[in-house]
């Protein structure tokens, strides 16, 4: 209801107000002289939400609703009454702070308000802006882009901030303030810079570099979105149990029925500090009914899809025909080298350890190496937890320490894009071509950070956006 009739305001505010703005101290976003105001907190019921503003209007929309006060010190945070600038009532006692372009976000003129947290002082604010001449809402993303169209953040820094805002875990928030830092842009301009030398030897060295971040490319996309984690096991082993024990939440039906899980069940959970989509499927065995032999299907389908398997065995029936029949065909292949010299990467889980004799169990000379948990009682999951940790660093890159990671397609396109024009520069047969083969290459890279971006790059890029950011 509220943000229903905050539609209809902010539509009355935009258009014939808009005239009367004045020059910033800032450089004007292309193509906008509006000023733009957002509530750039959550929505909700909260303790304190922030509202921004960005433009030349900024000064006079601060002095409006703090008057007959004067505009605060730059950059430092004044306790005011906030009023109404037309029917002058009393709206809120809040902190604000002006920010005088370009030393601000955007680079333009900004202010802000931090206001009381309450939905009615929220709402009686952004009226207020609206009804300042030269004030419009924000469209999504709005405030970033103009902080881009500025030069204050390259496109690689602008993603850094989108990832960071929808980062779920600790690891992708490492990962976004890594690129939001700079780092991958600083990476890439310095490759820029070995281009314009463009020497034989810098050239062989560049390719070398590009081709083992191209190798990386895909962890920092699972970073970005997520590790495929697939629990698999024979029946009754306690998959679902596990999957629910991850996840923290009753994924899956648990039951001491064999058989009791058929289709594949995901669920994006936080392991271990990195996102993972987990998978729980069918018990493998063979000779069932058609339903769940289409559940056995679509269980072997998704571990050969597998970033990293989770197998499940009982603990206290590791000689049973099930068992033995999960280690020879999926257990004992995942470590093997395929052709392509990859490997699928594997965690051996004994389950229901509590059900164990003190000496562990049954000694088996033919058993890869793995770890005891107990579902029922929670003992083994700190154990299994690091050694998820370990894995998943090695599948999605591990941002506290590695190379800065290719998250996005857009990135991988331009590396290889580069990478396929030094391959050209090195069989150029006349100065010309090799020149030319230059000059794309050092495109792919400029446009990596943002230079000479097409406005479809952008939308997609600040479609990820909320309001007020
Ligand atoms: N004692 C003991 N029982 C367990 C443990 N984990 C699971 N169980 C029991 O084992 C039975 C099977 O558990 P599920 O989680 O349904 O096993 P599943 O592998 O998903 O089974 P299917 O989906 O039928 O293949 C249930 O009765 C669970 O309560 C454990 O650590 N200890
Ligand atoms: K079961
Ligand atoms: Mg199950």
């Amino acid at each position: 209801m509220w943000r229903r009739r905050w539609t209809l305001v902010a539509r009355a505010a935009r258009g014939p107000r808009r005239s009367g703005t004045r020059q910033g101290s800032g450089a004007p976003a292309p193509g906008s002289g509006a000023t733009i105001f957002a509530l750039s907190s959550g929505q909700g019921r909260c303790g304190v939400a922030v509202i921004r503003t960005s433009g030349p209007a900024s000064g006079h929309a601060l002095r409006s609703l703090t008057a007959p006060r004067d505009l605060p010190p730059s950059r430092s945070a004044c306790l005011r009454l906030l009023s109404d600038p037309r029917s002058g009532e009393r709206l809120d006692r809040a902190l604000v702070l002006w920010f005088p372009g370009p030393r601000s976000f955007t680079g333009e003129d900004c202010a802000e308000f931090h206001v009381h947290g309450g939905p009615a002082v929220v709402s009686g604010v952004l009226q207020a802006l609206g009804r300042v001449p030269g004030l419009r809402p924000a469209e999504a993303g709005e405030f970033t882009r103009r902080a881009f169209a500025h030069g204050k953040l390259s496109l690689t820094e602008v993603e850094g901030l989108a990832d960071l805002i929808h980062a779920e875990t600790e690891a992708q928030r490492r990962q976004a303030l890594r690129q939001l830092d700079g780092e991958l842009g600083h990476l890439c301009r310095g490759w820029a810079e070995t281009l314009t030398k463009a020497t034989d030897s810098e050239v062989r060295e560049l390719e070398v570099a590009l081709g083992a971040h191209l190798r990386d490319a895909r962890r920092g996309q699972r970073l970005r979105s997520g590790a495929h984690v697939v629990v698999a096991g024979p029946p009754n082993a306690g998959k679902s149990s596990l999957v629910n024990l991850l996840s923290r939440k009753p994924v899956s039906i648990v039951s001491p029925e064999p058989g009791t899980t058929r289709d594949v069940l995901e669920a994006p959970v936080d392991l271990a500090g990195f996102p993972a989509l987990l998978s729980d499927t069918a018990g493998l065995r063979e000779g069932v009914g058609p339903v769940e032999q289409e559940g056995v299907r679509r269980a072997r389908q998704r571990l050969e899809q597998a970033d990293l398997i989770l197998a499940v065995l009982d603990a206290s029936d590791l000689a049973s025909p099930s068992s033995c029949n999960f280690l020879d065909t999926v257990v004992g292949p995942a470590g093997a080298h395929s052709p392509n010299g990859s490997s699928q990467r594997l965690l051996l889980v004994l389950n229901k350890s509590d059900l164990l004799p003190p000496g562990g169990p049954d000694p088996s000379p033919d058993l890869p190496p793995y770890l005891l948990l107990s579902c029922l009682s929670g003992e083994g999951l700190d154990g299994l937890l690091e050694a998820l940790r370990k894995e998943l660093a090695e599948v999605c890159g591990d941002p506290s320490t590695g190379p800065p990671l290719l998250t996005r397609t857009r990135h991988q396109h331009h590396l290889q894009g580069c990478l396929d024009a030094l391959g050209h520069y090195k069989q150029a047969t006349d100065l010309a071509l090799a020149a030319e083969a230059l000059r794309v290459a050092r495109g792919h890279l400029a446009r990596l950070t943002g230079g000479g971006g097409t406005e479809e790059i952008l939308d997609m890029i600040f479609r990820d956006f909320c309001v007020g950011k």
